[in-house]
Parts: structure tokens; C-alpha cells; sequence
């Protein structure tokens, strides 16, 4: 049996000199505030086994990994159907890229640059009452932590500066591609962006991608068998936006990251894995969370390659 809990304390080591590394994300107040050097990893295998290494009392806003969550739920209500609003091809951009948008018509490459998960939000916000509420009760669920929160402070201060996503949101509402209001959808799409966790419970509640669509600690199944491998697929080619390709090489996984640090990587069948470290590349990864699980995937020998 692998022996988790020693690599976790290898990769402690390992990332030491670049906990330093990168920049926090400073384009709202609120997540500039988070402390350089933070770290923690934690692993939730398919078997129910949980382990972890770092400082496991760091809480951050889940940020860009809320994308894999809202496209889970819009895909359970839309299946399908949801393709014709948003691609599946990897961009290529920035996340926040707004050209690429206006050339190809309102319709976003994928699911996972900010226009991708704002259009996708935009068809959530149609089929959901208390689409906020509805999210926070996901991801309670999912962690195992009924007390996760919002942390508003971060979710108001996205909104005060959000022109540049409400320019995306217009846009596509300028095609045809969005049905609801533009600051509402916005205002929802934020607070996902500001659902605070653990490492710990981050993994928690993207196990059931590791473990064909099941969520163990909800007792769902969140997505077919069939939609959680196109799920890790598109996960691979697009979740780490401009340097998927980079990732892909490096760790071998599906991933998705945010600009608080959070990356979430997955082997199916095996485990899904959280890291958060705030000091951020030029793309908006973390520095020592890509480091971290590349060097994991090197010590376990088991990237799905
Ligand atoms: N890459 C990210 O994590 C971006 C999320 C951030 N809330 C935004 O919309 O700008």
C-alpha cells in the first residue's frame, strides 16, 4: 500500500524554498491580504482515507476551482445541451480574456476561463431558486463541514471591481448568449469564487472525481461515470488555462487552479488531491502548488500517463 502520509512529508521539504515564491493576487484588497509562505496539501483517496501536510488551519477561497463545481451542477441539469452556450477546447488565453470572446461570437472556448464559467453560472442561475444557498449546501455536503462559509468580505469586494468580467457578461449578452441579469448572475458567480475551505475539505468535495462521479461524504452521485471522465478530460486540457499544456507535462493530472492558490488535481480511481499556496506565477498558478504535486506525481509513480 502507498504510504500517503511519508510523500505528503516529502513534498513539505520539497516545496520549502519556493513557499516564498510568486505573487499573492492583488487585484482585489481582500485576497492580498493572504500571507506569502502559507502551505498545505491534503490528499482524499477512493477508498475514504484522508491524509494532509502543512498548515491544515490556512482557510481560502476556493476562487477559479468554483468553475468545476458550478459546470458539475450545470451539467446535471442541462447535460449536453449545456455545449451549445460554451466550447470544450482549451484557449490558449488568459482567463480573463476578453478578444477572443468578441471573434468567436459570445461563445466561450471552455468552461473554465472566467467568460466559460460565467455563461455557465448564467444557465445555472436558471434552474436554481436560491442559487447561492443552493451552492453553500454542496459544498457542506461535500467537505463534511456544515459550517463552511462565504467570506463575503472577498465576495463584495470581486463585485466592486468586477468590470472586467461584467464586460465579458455583456458581451455575450450583446450574441444572444445570456439569459438572466448580468449583475445578478455576476453577484452569485463571485460568491462561488468566495466559498472558504480547507485544504482538507477541498479534496473532500472534489472526490468524486477520483471516484467515478460519487461523493462519499454526501453519499451523491453528483455525475455519471461517463460525465466525470469527460469532466477530468476537459480538466486536463483547459484547467490550468494558458498553461494546461505546462501542467499536463509536468504532473500528468487533470487539474483546476485559482488565483488564492487552490489547485485540485485528480487520479482517477486513486485519489484527488488539494494544495493551496498563495504566491502566484505570471498566469495566476501557485508557485509551490504546481511544484508541489508534480513532485508528488514523480514520488507515487502513478500519473495516469
Ligand atoms: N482565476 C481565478 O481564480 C479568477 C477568479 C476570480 N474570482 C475572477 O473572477 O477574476
Amino acid at each position: 500500500m502507498t504510504d500517503y502520509q511519508a510523500v505528503l512529508d516529502r513534498v513539505i521539504d520539497h516545496i520549502e524554498p519556493l513557499r516564498f515564491q510568486g505573487k499573492v493576487a492583488n487585484y482585489i484588497p481582500a485576497l492580498a491580504e493572504q500571507p506569502l509562505g502559507q502551505f498545505s496539501i491534503a490528499i482524499q483517496t477512493t477508498d475514504g482515507q484522508s491524509y494532509y501536510a502543512g498548515d491544515m488551519s490556512a482557510r481560502f477561497t476556493v476562487q477559479s476551482v468554483s468553475k468545476v463545481m458550478t459546470l458539475t451542477m450545470a451539467l446535471q441539469r442541462y447535460g449536453d445541451e449545456l455545449w451549445q452556450r460554451v466550447g470544450k477546447e482549451p484557449s490558449g488565453t488568459a482567463f480573463n480574456s476578453l478578444t477572443q470572446l468578441e471573434f468567436e461570437n459570445g461563445v466561450p472556448r471552455n468552461p473554465f476561463i472566467n467568460a466559460g464559467a460565467i455563461v455557465t453560472c448564467d444557465a445555472l442561475y436558471s434552474r436554481l431558486g436560491a442559487p447561492i444557498h443552493t451552492m453553500l449546501e454542496h459544498y457542506r455536503a461535500q467537505s463534511g463541514n456544515d459550517k463552511v462559509k462565504i467570506n463575503k468580505r472577498v465576495a463584495q469586494s470581486e463585485f466592486e471591481h468586477r468590470y472586467r468580467n461584467a464586460a465579458m457578461a455583456y458581451l455575450m449578452k450583446s450574441f444572444g448568449n445570456f439569459n438572466n441579469e448580468v449583475e445578478e448572475v455576476l453577484w452569485s458567480y463571485f460568491n462561488y469564487c468566495a466559498i472558504e475551505l480547507d485544504s482538507l475539505e477541498l479534496a473532500k468535495t472534489f472526490s468524486y472525481l477520483s471516484n467515478q462521479g460519487y461523493c462519499q461524504q454526501s453519499k451523491q452521485q453528483l455525475l455519471s461515470a461517463k460525465q466525470t471522465k469527460q469532466l477530468n478530460s476537459l480538466l486536463f486540457t483547459s484547467g490550468l488555462y494558458d498553461a494546461a499544456g505546462d501542467f499536463a507535462y509536468r504532473v500528468g493530472m487533470p487539474g483546476k487552479s485559482g488565483v488564492s492558490g487552490a489547485i485540485i488535481a485528480v487520479l482517477p480511481n486513486e485519489f484527488t488531491v488539494a494544495v493551496c499556496s498563495p504566491g502566484l506565477d505570471k498566469v495566476g498558478n501557485s508557485v509551490a502548488g504546481i511544484a508541489a504535486l508534480e513532485f508528488l506525481s514523480e514520488e507515487l509513480g502513478t500519473a495516469i500517463f
